[in-house]
């Protein structure tokens, strides 16, 4: 498996060996072995599958407080997104700065990104669904985010206001400045 750290190393964007032959192609989606070879040795809870119909959604950005935490491994089954990860890690280097990739089902490249990042996707085509194992379970008292675009975080987003598909939640979510310090 090739694995490439991106400019914050703790975000790594993964492609696994995709075998290919007459009738398509077969691949290992996840392998814990595999993984701990490239530094994750997360145990995974829950597998997660969402589809966006319109191009231009933004889902985001959002993370779990501790104790429910999630290391989140991402891939796109159909279509593709830009995955953004926001480091929310007080004290951090890159406190407050981002990544991010471009996750399709064509590549078949997957992102991993820790617990204490921000996380976000904006769908580059329709019915874009997207596949990922996250390391504690769901907590909608623990679930938190921040808006999207907030300029502050000055995110290159593939879509703009006028035009993205956001849900309530996320169109109300606080600035970065205002949320409390979570991670350290
Ligand atoms: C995330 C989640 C949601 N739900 C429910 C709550 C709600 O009724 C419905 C939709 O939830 P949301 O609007 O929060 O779904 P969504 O906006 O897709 O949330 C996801 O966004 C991406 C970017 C992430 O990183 C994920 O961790 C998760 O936060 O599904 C679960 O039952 N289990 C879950 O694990």
């Amino acid at each position: 498996m090739e694995v490439e750290k991106l400019a914050i190393p703790e975000v790594m964007v993964l492609r696994p060996v995709r075998h290919q032959d007459d009738r398509g192609f077969f691949c290992e989606t996840y392998n814990r072995r595999t993984l701990a070879e490239c530094g994750i040795e997360t145990e995974f809870v829950q597998d997660n599958h969402a589809l966006s119909r319109r191009k231009g959604t933004v889902r985001g950005l959002h993370f779990q407080i501790p104790p429910f935490g999630q290391d989140k491994l991402i891939r796109v089954a159909r279509g593709a997104i830009l995955d953004v990860a926001v480091d929310i890690r007080v004290g951090s280097p890159t406190y407050g700065r981002h990544v991010s990739a471009v996750i399709s089902a064509s590549e078949g490249n997957q992102i991993f990104v820790p617990a204490c990042f921000a996380h976000g996707i904006a769908t580059l085509e329709p019915d874009t669904e997207v596949i990922y194992k996250v390391s504690n379970h769901y907590s909608a008292a623990h679930d938190r985010g921040v808006l999207w675009n907030d300029p502050d975080l000055g995110i290159d987003w593939p879509v703009g206001d006028a035009d993205v598909t956001l849900s309530d939640k996320d169109r109300a979510q606080p600035r970065f400045a205002d949320i409390e310090d979570w991670f350290r």
